[in-house]
């Protein structure tokens, strides 16, 4: 043995391996390449290793201080090739110019075993080109909220970027009051949005847009390089994800908030977990957002909100596309996909697996009966899944003012259980109507916990939306109704 081969470390495999960085290869008029503003005395928050899983990260990875590092922006993992990438977008209604990655960083892209290529982001890593204002940084309380939630999307089975990890530093965050700094890690095939479009449509500039279209349809779309207008067929395929994402949120009582086009994802993911609540009690027109005065994004209008994006990514790529006739026909479908994809889900919620006439009249008295009676939405699914399970529906009737008003719709829906093979039922609504979801309080509880240094809240929380369908004895807190407080909760655009 040689005296250097004896010093020498043992080899560590790479934190990150098979970079291949395919946004980079649009050019530069899609981005600025820039490195994260390392973070001081970086810690870990939370980590998910399903997550960790699908990129290949080697065993003990959390273990390791180029890890913590690299997911702070304090260091670049070999390979990567960090850059923010320029967008524009429409906010709340109104054209809002160029925006972009002012906050996050693209450290490239992985070729994963089984999932192909996914992309790794920073978020809150720094300033960029695209800060405008702001100091590019999240804090701890937002970054918790967009880790958790990615995850328990993801477990619910909802098209969503997803999050690797967290990592926190005490350095000050000026907000409301003074907060410390965090970076989520998020990880998704592609973080191109309706305002990249948007973005090179307003300036004219045709090339780049063209570019962006064919890459957008190479890498994720090629079914529609097949057609004669490969991307009036592109349009269409959006909005048909977008229409099914919609019918998602909708059915699992899911609110964004912020809806604004450089928030849509042109794979049909959500994406921006900002002011985002899961409904408790069952209020059609429920404003999450408290900084949304006019209610633009209330509950009951995010399936009308998607489709005046997509009219916006529509205009944008109408250049490409031709005429405006051909663009309106590729949105077609967007409504009769977003009604039968919800109707499919809440059918399965009632645990009927057959369409069946009077099955939409069903849903839409019972939505009507929860709203009137205020009725928690998650907890009523979970109860009537136990009930039709038990043959006892005295818990979901208790949940009901108006009992008699329950009473009949009970006798309508129990017509339509007959005809389903009883031994499938109970089974199929356990497993589509979740027990634990991220509402508003179980996130704040983590929170201020994770704020004093204890993350365990934080680590039971993400085990129990990891599996949401699964009953969890002694967690039954958890899947409960919100205490007073929760609704004091106030949940603004400040992140
Ligand atoms: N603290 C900040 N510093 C710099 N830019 C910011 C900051 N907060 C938001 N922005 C930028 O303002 C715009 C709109 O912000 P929005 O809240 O929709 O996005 P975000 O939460 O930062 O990120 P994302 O959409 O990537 O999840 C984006 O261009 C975003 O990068
Ligand atoms: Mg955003």
């Amino acid at each position: 043995m040689t005296s250097h081969q004896a010093l020498a470390a043992p080899a560590q495999a790479p934190l990150v391996a098979g970079w291949r960085n395919g946004f980079a290869a649009l050019g530069p008029a899609f981005f600025t390449e820039l490195r994260p503003t390392p973070l001081p005395a970086p810690h870990w928050v939370g980590a998910s290793d399903d997550v960790a899983a699908l990129l290949g990260l080697p065993e003990g990875w959390q273990q390791r201080d180029d890890a913590l590092q690299s997911f702070t922006g304090n260091a670049l993992p070999p390979g990567s090739r960090p850059l923010a990438s320029v967008y524009s977008g429409h906010q709340f209604g109104v054209w809002a110019g160029q925006l972009g990655d002012g906050r996050a960083i693209l450290l490239g892209e992985v070729e994963t075993p089984a999932h192909g290529g996914q992309e790794l982001q920073l978020k809150g890593c720094g300033r960029t080109p695209y800060s405008r204002m702001g100091d590019g940084r999240a804090v701890l309380r937002s970054s918790i909220r967009e880790f958790l939630c990615s995850e328990a999307m993801h477990a619910l089975g909802i098209p969503t970027t997803r999050a690797l990890c967290v990592t926190g530093s005490p350095a000050p965050v000026a907000r409301e009051e003074i907060e410390t700094a965090a970076v989520v890690t998020r990880v998704a095939p592609s973080f191109i949005r309706f305002g990249h479009f948007e973005h090179f449509a307003a300036r004219g500039q045709q090339a780049e847009l063209r570019r962006l279209a064919d890459y957008v349809i190479d890498r994720y779309y090629p079914e529609c390089r097949d057609g004669a207008n490969p991307c009036a067929a592109l349009l269409r395929a959006v909005s048909e994800r977008t229409a099914a994402l919609m019918a998602r949120w909708q059915a699992v009582g899911f609110c964004h908030g912020v809806m604004n086009t450089d928030n849509m994802s042109i794979l049909g993911l959500t994406i921006d977990y900002g002011p985002f609540q899961f409904l408790d009690a069952f209020d059609p027109g429920h404003i999450c957002n408290h900084s949304d005065a006019q209610g633009r994004y209330a509950f009951d209008r995010q399936p009308g909100v998607a489709w005046w994006n997509l009219l916006c990514l529509a205009q944008a790529m109408l250049p490409l596309i031709g005429e405006v006739e051909t663009a309106r026909a590729a949105l077609s479908t967007y409504e009769g996909v977003f009604a039968a994809e919800f109707l499919r889900r809440m059918r399965a919620k009632l645990g009927l697996q057959q369409p069946r006439e009077g099955d939409g009249a069903l849903v839409d008295a019972l939505l009507r009966l929860l709203a009137a009676g205020r009725v928690d939405y998650t907890i009523f699914w979970r109860r009537l899944s136990h009930a039709v399970a038990a043959g006892d529906f005295e818990p979901v009737r208790d949940l009901f003012a108006d009992r008699a008003a329950f009473d009949a719709w009970l006798l309508s829906y129990e017509e339509l259980l007959a005809l389903e093979d009883q031994a499938l039922v109970a089974d199929l609504m356990l497993n589509t109507n979740p027990g634990f979801v991220l509402r508003n309080h179980l996130g704040e509880q983590a929170i201020r916990a994770a704020k004093l240094g204890d993350f365990s809240e934080l680590q039971t929380l993400q085990k129990l939306l990891a599996r949401p369908f699964d009953e969890h004895p002694g967690h039954e807190a958890h899947a409960g109704f919100p205490p007073e407080w929760a609704s004091t909760i106030s949940i603004s655009c400040s992140s």
